[in-house]
């Protein structure tokens, strides 16, 4: 039944806000169509279709207490309100059973609707039922927002500081300590513990939290896991053995959990890898979440997102909206809209608080997000997908979902060079449904579609597999360091073959595999270090050339998640004055190079402590130091985030070179050549030479490309250039430039490799 918003009847901006070129009164606002809960009505057909057991608290058997004898003492509850709210959980109706389940099984797999409490809650019962006795609980999740958010809430469930019992990890950033028992991180963090403890030994259960997103490192780890509950299990699903001499075999082997969780999962599929798992269903959701769908497609997703934020604010209750957009560049053009409209609103209505959330902001910006939002105040959060699983906004109760994301996807050149595309497309149903999730958190709430009831019904289930569609080459060198070769991995959906071709011979022409595809020494030094493969060749490199202190700054800025230069398509002029200073005539890697050195130096004496670190500690001296940095960098555009994020993997990636053997203090001073051919020796597959009319022909593909505006480079006519990536939009740009001399060829391995 069609149903309407309140204010539908007339147009949105009736209110009188100045009628000069304001998009919002161009159009009629979009007619939404109202159903019922998607999420549980597709739950329910599910189940209807006998594919879903049912819920945990269905079973019979009474749960099986156990005393718990060991493990660290429990912490008292921090607050009662937190510990009233933990109890009223969807998920706590079924705690006993579902922990019972989790005891009798060696895989889990555990479907729940979104908010029905599987993330925060699940690793706390098996913590309380003694889990963590012989080992951590480890949680994995796909992005790194989610990984310290949820540490910090289920810290703060548990009573206690972050880092202690409730820790996380996260590249470059690490919170826990002996005392951790219960650690969440990103699925590319465990996957690298595989490296050092191919067992993961002191993990006691394994808990793959959103496994529908299906990264290609939820992949490695799930083939990985079927592998460790063979070995520490002796089996790879099924009873473990609880009697008598079983049960001290058992203590012996250190048996392994597992739990594979998401509210949107294709659980078969996930039962029958581990041998036919037992699936549970968690029923039912803590608050409903009323749907709406726009009823005409729209083809301004910007605008109607635009339009469908004014109509919530002025017309419905308090409460936070989060809208989620495909990217950065559409995050930023509706936050200067909405900023530009909140100014134009008559007095009366509240203030409107806009704060952008995208994987390139820093940790600190990010955790703006989740900060209260002030009183007479109604946040917007403009997100991309890296908001849609897993975490809680407190306070967003209205969800705008424009129905778009972008979506990396490696193109594989036949000769090598592949590259990535970044391109906007449609979402599919779990997407959807996942993003309608992040309302109804705390009470009520209700998602806006600015798309089709019938748009909906036609996606697709599920997104591709990460692995069938991204570069292998990091992941199949860190496979090959555990003595693993993709091809003969149990994986769930194996990787073509030409994308394995593509990754064998970037590794190849990195010197990482011989021409036996044997890892070699220096694959293995790569490895070791918390970098890609291009920049991990890059900082070994810059050993032999002594300019390892050099490439680490430079490397640390490309490894940083922000972008290093802010832009204002008003101030461009301003912008080029301010940095003719450093910018390098080599190009952006020299550029970057000056930059840190500029800022550096703009907090005195070189602005490092002893320790070569920038973020020295809070003497006099420093406060005034720090101060004087952000005001070079606010003078410059340039994003101070970036480079303090910058300095504190600089800081890990000394600790890694230390560990490696190279000497990270060794500089080439003001020369330019050691620093560029460092980074050649990296980008040997990405360097390519002019043409005539002044594009560039890459040396190791087929492709033509373009030096990307945004480079210093740009349009720039130089013999040969190195580049960071290549991005593919309307045509092929080549990112993060700078200008070699065409003798390096002879000085790089991949090029004997090549003709080998
Ligand atoms: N940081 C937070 N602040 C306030 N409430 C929170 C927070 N984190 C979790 N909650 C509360 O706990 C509930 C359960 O959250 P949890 O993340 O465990 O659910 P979930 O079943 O894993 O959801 P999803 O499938 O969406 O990840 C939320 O709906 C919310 O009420």
């Amino acid at each position: 039944m069609p149903a309407t918003l309140p204010s539908q009847k007339r147009r949105i901006f009736d209110s009188p806000i100045k009628q000069n070129k304001t998009p919002p009164q161009r159009k009629r606002i979009p007619k939404w169509v109202d159903v019922d809960d998607e999420d549980e009505r597709i739950g329910q057909r599910k189940r209807q279709n006998g594919s879903l057991k049912h819920a945990p608290q269905a079973h019979s058997t009474p749960p099986r207490k156990k005393a718990r004898t060991s493990g660290p003492p429990l912490p008292s509850p921090a607050k009662a309100g937190i510990q009233e709210h933990r109890k009223q959980l969807p998920i706590a109706k079924g705690k006993d059973a579902l922990v019972q389940e989790i005891r009798e099984n060696d895989v889990t797999v555990l479907l729940g609707e979104t908010g029905s409490g599987k993330t925060t809650q699940v690793p706390q019962y098996l913590l309380e039922a003694g889990f963590a006795d012989s080992g951590m609980i480890g949680v994995t999740q796909p992005r790194k927002v989610a990984a310290t958010e949820l540490a910090a809430r289920v810290s703060v469930e548990q009573g206690t500081p972050l880092g202690g019992l409730v820790g996380y990890g996260i590249r470059f950033d690490e919170r826990s300590g002996p005392t951790t028992r219960v650690k969440y991180m990103t699925d590319g963090m465990l996957t690298r513990e595989l490296l050092g403890d191919p067992l993961l030994s002191k993990y006691a259960v394994i808990i793959v939290d959103e496994a529908h997103e299906r990264t290609l490192r939820t992949d490695l780890l799930l083939a990985n896991l079927k592998r460790i509950l063979r070995e520490r299990n002796g089996k790879g699903n099924g009873k473990p053995q609880v009697n008598g001499k079983g049960k001290e075999r058992e203590k012996e082997r250190n048996p392994l959990k597992v739990v594979i969780m998401s509210a949107t999962l294709d659980a078969e599929k996930f039962s029958q890898f581990f041998s036919n798992a037992k699936i549970i269903y968690v029923k039912g959701r803590q608050h409903p979440v009323k749907i709406f769908h726009a009823a005409q497609g729209q083809t301004d997703y910007v605008d109607a997102a635009l339009r469908t934020f004014f109509q919530i604010h002025v017309d419905q209750p308090p409460g936070d909206v989060l809208i989620f957009l495909p990217g950065q560049e559409d995050i930023e053009s509706l936050e200067k809209a909405i900023q530009l409209f909140a100014h134009q609103l008559p007095t009366g209505h509240d203030e409107v608080l806009t704060v952008p959330m995208y994987a390139a902001l820093s940790g600190a910006q990010l955790h703006r997000t989740f900060a209260p939002t002030p009183r007479k105040t109604r946040k917007c959060i403009l997100a991309t997908n890296i908001a849609e699983t897993s975490i809680t906004i407190p306070g967003v109760r209205y969800v705008i979902d424009t129905g778009k994301v972008k979506e990396k996807r490696y193109l594989a050149g036949s000769t090598g060079g592949g590259f990535d595309t970044l391109l906007t497309r449609d979402i599919n149903k779990s997407n959807a449904m996942q993003r309608a999730g992040r309302a109804g958190r705390e009470g009520p709430g209700f998602c806006y579609r600015l798309y089709t009831e019938d748009a909906f019904l036609g996606m697709a289930a599920s997104t591709e597999p990460e692995i069938l569609r991204c570069s292998l080459a990091q992941a199949m060198l860190q496979l090959l360091c555990i003595g693993q070769d993709i091809q003969e991995l149990d994986l769930m959906d194996m990787p073509d073959v030409d994308a394995i071709s593509s990754a064998l011979r970037t590794l190849f022409l990195l010197g990482a595999l011989d021409s036996h595809r044997e890892l070699t020494d220096l694959g293995r030094a790569m490895a070791a270090l918390p970098l890609e493969p291009t920049h991990a060749r890059a900082v070994l490199a810059s050993k032999d050339l002594a300019c390892t202190a050099e490439v680490l700054d430079i490397v640390s800025v490309l490894s940083a998640n922000g972008a290093l230069f802010l832009d204002a398509t008003d101030k461009r002029a301003e912008i080029a004055e301010a940095r003719r200073k450093f910018v390098h005539r080599a190009g952006d890697h020299l550029t970057i190079l000056n930059t840190v050195r500029a800022y550096r130096a703009a907090g005195g004496a070189d602005g490092e402590n002893a320790n070569g670190h920038v973020n020295g500690h809070d003497g006099e001296e420093e406060k005034v130091g720090r101060s004087a940095r952000k005001e070079w960098a606010r003078a410059h555009f340039v994003n101070e985030r970036t480079l303090r994020e910058a300095s504190s993997i600089r800081d890990q990636l000394r600790l890694s070179c230390t560990r490696a053997g190279i000497d990270w203090r060794a500089s080439c001073g003001e020369q330019e050549d050691p620093v560029l051919l460092s980074l050649a020796h990296g980008l040997a597959q990405n360097m390519a030479l002019i043409t005539p009319d002044g594009s560039f022909k890459q040396i190791m593909g087929q492709s033509v490309v373009k030096i990307h505006p945004s480079s210093s480079m740009a349009d720039k006519k130089v013999p040969a250039i190195i580049y960071d990536e290549l991005v593919y939009t309307n045509q092929i740009y080549a990112r993060g430039v700078s200008s070699i001399q065409k003798s390096f060829f002879s000085s790089l391995g991949a090029f004997n490799r090549r003709e080998a």
